[in-house]
């Protein structure tokens, strides 16, 4: 029997997910300035704001295991946040799990009603396929989070452009503040 080593390696309190297949993307200030509730003209736009490590293995039924890794920008004191979607496939859950930081995983169904679960490392999230989901990181370190979901969910980006999350997460003087 050959004994291979892993495709993958995922340091998972601290490190990002290397492999062969692993796709990189980075989300600039200037690609997702719409989602705050105001502009910060200071803050470059080309500042990163959050990154995404992704790999799976193709097929018919494709798996994907994912990082979003979020910095600790405010902008003019809204904490930084994932531009947040639902599922195409409302039908597909995902499964976040924290690896450090500290963060609000924010849950909207398409009624309008929100809550939020507190990300820290450890915690483990199951996101139902009905809810739409976007990460804030309310800490002064990175918030990194771990997922799984399935590629047939797909992402709809639309459904919350239209009708956005009704609550935003400020820090002042250090205290989280949810407006
Ligand atoms: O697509 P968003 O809302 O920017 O979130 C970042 C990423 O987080 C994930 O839910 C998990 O990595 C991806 O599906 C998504 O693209």
């Amino acid at each position: 029997m050959q004994i291979k080593s892993p495709k993958y390696i995922y340091d998972f309190f601290n490190g990002v997910i290397q492999g062969e297949n692993v796709k990189h993307y980075k989300k600039l200030y200037k690609e997702i300035d719409f989602i705050y509730k105001t502009r910060d003209n200071q803050l470059s736009p080309d500042t990163v704001m959050y990154e995404v490590y992704s790999f799976n293995e193709g097929g018919s039924n494709i798996l994907l295991w994912g990082l979003t890794v979020i910095y600790p920008i405010t902008i003019n004191g809204e904490c930084n946040m994932t531009r947040g979607h639902f599922h195409e496939d409302r039908e597909e859950p995902e499964i976040y799990f924290g690896c450090s930081g500290e963060g609000l995983l924010l849950y909207l169904d398409s009624q309008g009603k929100i809550f939020a679960e507190k990300v820290f490392k450890g915690s483990l999230h199951y996101i139902h396929g009905n809810y739409a989901h976007r990460l804030v990181n309310t800490g002064d370190d990175t918030l990194r989070v771990g997922a799984c979901w399935r590629e047939a969910a797909g992402h709809d980006y639309k459904s919350i452009d239209e009708k956005p999350f009704p609550n935003r997460v400020y820090k002042k003087d250090g205290k989280i503040d949810i407006a």
